[in-house]
């Protein structure tokens, strides 16, 4: 199942600049260890914001939000999902 999501990420300014370090290099290694797996298809920098847009491939709403709620940066976002279904003109075989 694909999904957009947004999430932005708001970090409290009294965060310690190490543990924000630190929790931004395991944000890093987990959403791409999800890249490589596929799960997390695209993700894009919204301009001029501290967010993204992401699409994921997923099994089911469940495993959608057990990826999200596991995000290290999870406690600092806000985040908005979208499901999404195959538009009938789309010429991409893998929008479903
Ligand atoms: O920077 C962000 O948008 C938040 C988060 C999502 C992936 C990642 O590496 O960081």
């Amino acid at each position: 199942m694909l999904f957009k999501v947004e999430m932005d990420v708001n970090v409290p300014l009294d965060l310690e600049p190490a543990k924000f370090e630190a929790l931004k290099a395991a944000e890093r290694a987990y959403s791409q260890e999800l890249q490589q797996s596929g799960q997390w298809r695209h993700i894009w920098r919204v301009v001029g914001r501290y967010s993204n847009v992401s699409i994921f491939d997923v099994a089911d709403n469940g495993a959608l939000h057990d990826i999200l709620t596991a995000l290290p940066l999870y406690p600092f976002m806000t985040i908005r999902v979208t499901a999404l279904c195959r538009h009938p003109s789309s010429i991409r075989d893998d929008d479903r």
